[in-house]
């Protein structure tokens, strides 16, 4: 668990993926989001689709940012074979860290092998970076969510993550049953797709055990800390 009273800042930036994945998203938006994620130390920045990859290894290639896309983003419909060849694109452009959105049509209708298969595949096309399956949980009963949380586990991804930020974020209650059907393994639980107001439900969700909260806000998030602390949502800093 996270020692809030003792983080700085700049080690705070290491809990958040900063992503910039709306629709109209155009190259100046993603180099100034490189070079935020950069100035706030974040563990990854994040487009949706290995198109900007080429443009975010100009700008992080020489960092300790993670070079990171979405896959299959934002649906997760398209067929296991092309969710592979779109990780294996993003491999060879420079990608670190690849969250696929899992087929939630397949997980509703338990067509559990389905799933499995194509996260067996996405793993193996990821060729060691790191992988997060992405459940969307608005669209998912609790059985739904376990499930999920279960075939990640199986097949071994790094990261369980809540949601595209497409549609509607997870509940409290929903990030506490993918943290409690993790907690016997080695996955991690990255929150996203985290509500309004941001910052407060972001400092929640890392008190309930996020390890990352993926987020078009992470500055704003971080520049939240001293405001949080004077408020009491987060510890004094003793440091
Ligand atoms: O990975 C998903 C994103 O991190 C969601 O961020 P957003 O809801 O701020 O667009």
């Amino acid at each position: 668990m996270i020692d809030l009273k003792k983080l700085t800042k700049w080690d705070a930036g290491k809990l958040f993926d900063y992503a910039i994945l709306p629709k109209d998203t155009d190259e100046e938006a993603i180099r100034k989001g490189c070079r935020e994620a950069k100035a706030y130390n974040c563990a990854a920045f994040y487009s949706s689709s290995p198109y900007w990859t080429p443009i975010v290894v100009e700008e992080l290639g020489d960092t300790d940012v993670n070079i990171a896309t979405g896959i299959s983003f934002p649906f997760g419909s398209q067929p296991s074979a092309v969710k592979a060849m779109e990780t294996e694109l993003a491999v060879k452009a420079g990608c670190t860290c690849l969250d696929m959105v899992i087929n939630i049509g397949a997980l509703k209708d338990k067509k559990y092998d389905v799933v499995k298969q194509e996260l067996v595949d996405f793993k193996n096309a990821a060729q060691g970076r790191m992988t997060k399956g992405i459940l969307d949980v608005a669209f998912l009963t609790d059985d739904e969510i376990r499930a999920g949380c279960e075939l990640i586990k199986e097949v071994g991804l790094d990261y369980a993550k809540s949601a595209t930020g497409q549609f509607e974020g997870p509940t409290m209650e929903q990030v506490l049953i993918m943290k409690e059907t993790i907690a016997d393994s080695n996955v991690k639980l990255k929150v996203s797709g985290v509500k309004f107001p941001r910052p407060q439900n972001a400092w929640a969700f890392i008190m309930a055990g996020a390890e990352l909260i993926g987020t078009r806000s992470a500055p704003e998030i971080i520049d939240s800390m001293d405001q949080m602390r004077e408020i009491g949502l987060l510890p004094p800093y003793e440091g």
